[in-house]
């Protein structure tokens, strides 16, 4: 068997994760490297439309037989292949090694995926859902999404089991990043110290910024590197419902 692959063998994982998810008829949903259809099962008979994409073509073969008309399978590597234009949920499984690649491109600021429901290395988890953004990067998915650790999901739950424990990340979208709040972002990382207020000031007037920052709860002279997640994700909001 190749290196990362972890059958996710616990039954009640896999309810966790589609209550969380909640497909519906006509959702389409993205699967990550099915396996041996874990996850794919469950998500078959959710009447969603089921986009599931994998590597490994013994996987591939035996999964297009088992959901023949069901699930499109597609033969492929999630770090490349072309994703969904349209607004797609994730529900996946994914493997350690490729989850950085993966996460950054769903969470990148043009991507319309709405949600993810993933299971991935506790501690990539936790530092995702940190509470400081320390990159641009980070900022901007604070900024776009609700992300949290909703589970630790023990090794037991895999087999074979992986060294470490995992983790159930729940990411929702809470807003669209318009260009000016990315330029913000960028700009602002660039020059860590700079005060919030400066760097929301070069896009709306002066006493505009401070009222918008104080009504999301920020102190305006806060230094943009230690803005909290949720405090991203609220200025956020507040810029793209206020442009
Ligand atoms: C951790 S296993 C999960 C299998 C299954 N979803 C489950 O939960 O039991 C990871 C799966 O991802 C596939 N995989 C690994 N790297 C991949 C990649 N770069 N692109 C697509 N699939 C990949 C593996 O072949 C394997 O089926």
């Amino acid at each position: 068997m190749s290196h990362g692959i972890h059958f996710l063998t616990d039954k009640r994982v896999v309810h966790a994760m589609l209550r969380s998810a909640r497909p519906a008829a006509g959702d389409l949903i993205v699967e990550f490297g099915p396996g041996q259809g874990a996850l794919t099962a469950p998500l078959s008979r959710t009447g969603a439309r089921i986009l599931a994409i994998e590597r490994d073509p013994a996987f591939v073969r035996r999964l297009e037989r088992r959901f023949a008309g069901q699930v499109r399978v597609v033969h492929a590597d999630l770090r490349d292949v072309p994703l969904p234009r349209r607004p797609y949920a994730v529900v996946a499984n994914v493997p350690f090694a490729v989850s950085t690649a993966l996460v950054r491109r769903l969470l990148h600021p043009t991507s319309p995926m709405t949600g993810a429901d993933l299971l991935v290395e506790w501690g990539f988890a936790v530092r995702l859902a940190r509470s400081c953004p320390r990159t641009a990067e980070e900022a901007g998915w604070a900024a776009s999404y609700a992300i949290r650790v909703a589970a630790r999901v023990p090794a037991a739950s895999f087999s074979p089991a992986p060294r470490v424990d995992a983790a159930h990340l729940v990411i929702r979208r809470t807003t669209t990043l318009s260009r000016p709040v990315r330029d913000l972002i960028r700009r602002g990382f660039a020059e860590p110290r700079l005060p919030i207020a400066a760097a929301v000031g070069e896009i709306h007037p002066r006493r505009r910024a401070h009222r918008l920052l104080t009504s999301t709860g920020i102190d305006p002279p806060t230094p943009i590197s230690t803005l909290t997640a949720p405090q991203w994700n609220r200025l956020a909001t507040a810029l793209t419902v206020n442009s």
